[in-house]
C-alpha cells in the first residue's frame, strides 16, 4: 500500500515519524499510518538512481538543468538568494514547489498562467508540484500592489469564487498531462502533483502557534520598510493589522507544506519576491528555533551538502507587457479570464491571435510546451507570410488547449476560420455579472466529458427551484436532457448538491456536497447558501453554480431555462408518471390538471 505522505516511515510505539528528506519529522496519529511495501521501496529507490544519473549528466554538461531550460524560455525573472544555489539545488533534489492563487475573483485570468507554467514544466521534468489555493489568504487579501484594502466578500461569493478556482486549476492540470503527452512528456511514477487549499492548515492554527513559532522571528523594521506598506501607511486610509500580516500567513503555507511535503520552492508572479523572501526567512528561523527537538534542525551538525539540500528557495516570474507596453491580459481595459463563462473560449483564441509578431516568439516560449527548436521553424513559416498568423494561431490552440482542452480549443479554432467565412458573432445572453442563460450555457458547451463541463454558473428563477423536486431542478439547470433522466440520476446516487443540510443553508470552508435524494421540494432550499446560491454536481466533473433571481428578474432579463414557461405540461407529467410510477401519487395529477398552464408569478394572467 503507499503510504499516505513521502516515503521513510519508521515505526515507534504508538507514533509513525515520517522522515522527510529535509530531516523534519512529523509524527502521524495511529489513524493515518500506513504500511509500505516492498515494490513502494523498490520505485522509491530506482526514483532515486534516476535523478542521481541525471545529476551526473546535467554536471558533466550533457543535459541541460532545470533552471537553464525555464531561463532559456524566460521564466525567471529574480531568483531569491543565490542563481547558482537554485541551480544546484534543483539538480540535485527532486524538491517540491509551489504556486499558489487566492480565489478573491471567480476565475483565474490569463495572468495566473505565467507562474502556473512554471509548476507544469517542472512536474513534467518530474517534481512534486502542488498548486495552492488561497482559501483562506483569499480571506484578507495580499495588499500588494493595492492601494485600497478589498471589499469583504459575502461567505457565499467566497465560497463560489474558492470553488470555481479549485475546479479551474484541477481541470487544467488534466490538461497539462494530456498536452505534455503530445510533447512526449510521459508520466512516471515518481511524478507528483496536486491541488491544494491552505484552509485545511490555517484555519484551526492557533494564534500563539504563529506568533510563537513564526512572529518571534519577524522583524517590525522589515516589515514597515516594504513598499506596500510604506505606501499604505501614507495614504488616507492606512492599512489594517490583518492586511500587514498577510505575508506571515504566506509564510505560514510555505512553513506546513516545507514540513510536511517537502515543499521547498515557491515560484510565485512579479510581485510576489517580498513574500517569498519572507517565507524563506521565516522557514529558515522556525526550522533553527523550533521548541521540538524532533522539529529542529541543528545544522552544525549537518554536513555541507545536506545542510544546503534542506534551504528553501524561490524566484519569481517577469511582469508581462506586450511590446506596446500594455500590461499583458489586459484588453480594452478588462482582464481576460480564464472561465469560459466570463471570457469565452472563442474570446480567449481571439486575445491570443491578436498578440503582435514581435510578441508572438516570446508567448509561445511562455504558455506552449513546443520545444524551442520547433518553435524557430514555426517562426520561419511564420515570418514568410506573417499575415496567416501562424505563429498566432499555435499559441491561441496550445493555451486553449491548456485552459479549456483539446475539444474546445478545436471548435474555438473552427469557430474562428467560421467567422472569418462568414461574418457573424456570437452574443451569449448574459447579465452584469457575466452569467449565462441556462439556454446559451447547454446549446453552447453540451456535456459529454471534463473538457467541456467545467464550472458553469447560470441564472435560474425562483419557481424552478424552491419547492421543485431534484430531478426537475437538475433539468431545469440543464444538466440532464429529461426530468426522467433526472429521476434516475438522483435514484442511482449521482448527484450531489453543495453545502450540509440543516436549515442554515451555510457550508464549511470546503465545499462539501451530499447526495440529493427524491427528497420533497423543500429539502432542496436548504441547500440555498446565503439567499441565491445553489451549486449542484453531477458525476466527479459536472458543477453548475446556480444563481438565483425572482421570476420577475428572470422574465425581464429575457432569459429561458429548460423547463421555464412550459406550454406542454401535459408531456412532462406523462413523461414523468412513467418513469416514475409510484413516486408521482395521483394527488400531484390532481393538483397540476393536465391542460393548465402554469401561472406566471406576478402576472395577472390567469390560467385558463
Ligand atoms: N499572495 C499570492 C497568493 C498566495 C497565497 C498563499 C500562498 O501560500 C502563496 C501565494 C498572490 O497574491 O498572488
Amino acid at each position: 500500500m503507499i503510504p499516505h505522505t513521502s516515503p521513510g516511515l519508521l515505526q515507534k510505539s504508538r507514533y509513525t515519524y515520517q522522515s522527510c528528506a529535509h530531516g523534519l519529522r512529523t509524527i502521524l496519529p495511529a489513524s493515518q499510518r500506513r504500511s509500505i511495501t516492498q515494490n513502494y521501496i523498490k520505485k522509491t529507490l530506482e526514483a532515486k538512481i534516476a535523478w542521481a544519473r541525471q545529476a551526473t549528466d546535467i554536471k558533466a554538461g550533457t543535459k541541460e538543468s532545470m533552471l537553464t531550460m525555464l531561463e532559456k524560455r524566460g521564466y525567471v525573472n529574480q531568483i531569491v538568494g543565490e542563481r547558482d544555489d537554485l541551480d544546484r539545488l534543483l539538480t540535485e533534489k527532486r524538491v517540491g514547489v509551489y504556486v499558489g492563487v487566492d480565489p478573491t475573483a471567480p476565475s483565474m485570468h490569463v495572468g495566473h498562467l505565467l507562474p502556473l507554467m512554471v509548476l507544469y514544466w517542472m512536474y513534467i521534468h518530474g517534481f512534486h508540484a502542488c498548486s495552492l489555493l488561497g482559501g483562506t489568504t483569499a480571506q484578507i487579501g495580499d495588499p500588494i500592489g493595492r492601494t485600497t484594502t478589498r471589499e469583504k466578500q459575502h461567505s457565499s461569493v467566497r465560497k463560489v469564487n474558492m470553488l470555481k478556482i479549485h475546479m479551474q486549476l484541477k481541470s487544467i492540470w488534466a490538461h497539462v498531462e494530456h498536452s505534455a503527452r503530445g510533447y512526449g512528456y510521459n508520466w512516471e511514477w515518481a511524478w507528483k502533483r496536486e491541488v491544494t487549499n491552505n484552509n485545511a492548515w490555517l484555519n484551526k492554527l492557533p494564534a500563539l502557534e504563529l506568533l510563537k513559532l513564526l512572529g518571534s522571528g519577524v522583524r517590525l523594521g522589515t516589515m514597515l520598510g516594504r513598499d506596500t506598506v510604506k505606501t499604505r501607511m501614507d495614504s488616507k486610509e492606512g492599512m489594517s493589522f490583518s492586511e500587514f500580516t498577510y505575508p506571515l500567513l504566506q509564510s505560514w503555507d510555505w512553513w506546513h507544506m516545507y514540513s510536511t511535503k517537502d515543499i521547498q520552492v515557491q515560484v510565485g508572479g512579479s510581485d510576489q519576491f517580498g513574500n517569498i523572501l519572507a517565507g524563506i526567512d521565516a522557514i529558515n528561523h522556525i526550522r533553527h528555533n523550533h521548541y521540538d527537538p524532533l522539529i529542529r534542525q541543528d545544522e552544525q551538525k549537518f554536513e555541507e551538502r545536506e545542510a544546503f539540500l534542506k534551504r528553501p528557495m524561490g524566484f519569481t516570474v517577469p511582469i508581462l507587457t506586450t511590446s506596446s507596453g500594455v500590461k499583458f491580459g489586459k484588453s480594452e481595459g478588462n482582464a481576460i479570464w480564464l472561465d469560459r463563462e466570463i471570457t469565452s473560449g472563442f474570446d480567449l483564441y481571439q486575445f491570443f491571435l491578436r498578440t503582435a509578431d514581435s510578441d508572438v516568439h516570446r508567448y509561445l516560449k511562455l504558455f506552449t510546451f513546443e520545444p524551442l527548436e520547433d518553435l524557430e521553424t514555426i517562426m520561419e513559416e511564420h515570418n514568410k507570410a506573417p499575415s496567416k498568423r501562424i505563429a498566432q494561431h499555435k499559441l491561441a490552440h496550445e493555451v486553449l488547449k491548456l485552459v479549456h482542452g483539446e475539444t474546445l480549443a478545436n471548435e474555438a479554432k473552427q469557430e474562428h476560420s467560421r467567422i472569418f467565412n462568414k461574418s457573424f458573432a456570437t452574443n451569449p445572453q448574459t447579465d452584469d455579472d457575466g452569467n449565462q442563460s441556462a439556454d446559451y450555457v447547454n446549446k453552447a458547451a453540451p456535456f459529454s466529458n471534463n473538457d467541456n463541463a467545467p464550472t458553469q454558473s447560470l441564472i435560474l428563477p425562483k419557481s424552478l427551484i424552491y419547492n421543485q423536486s431534484m430531478h426537475h431542478v437538475l433539468y431545469h439547470a440543464g444538466l440532464v436532457a429529461s426530468r426522467s433522466e433526472g429521476y434516475r440520476l438522483v435514484s442511482k446516487g449521482g448527484a450531489y448538491l453543495g453545502a450540509r443540510p440543516g436549515g442554515t443553508g451555510t457550508m464549511g470552508e470546503q465545499v462539501d456536497y451530499s447526495p440529493a435524494a427524491h427528497w420533497n421540494g423543500e429539502e432542496t432550499e436548504k441547500y440555498i447558501i446565503g439567499d441565491n446560491t445553489l451549486i449542484i454536481r453531477v458525476g466527479k466533473w459536472k458543477v453548475k453554480v446556480i444563481k438565483i433571481i425572482s421570476d420577475e428578474e428572470f422574465e425581464e432579463k429575457g432569459l429561458s431555462a429548460p423547463g421555464w414557461k412550459e406550454d406542454k405540461p401535459e408531456e412532462r407529467i406523462t413523461t414523468d408518471i412513467k418513469s416514475m410510477k409510484t413516486w408521482y401519487s395521483k394527488k400531484y395529477v390532481a393538483k397540476a390538471p393536465i391542460h393548465q398552464k402554469r401561472p406566471q408569478r406576478g402576472s395577472d394572467v390567469e390560467p385558463a
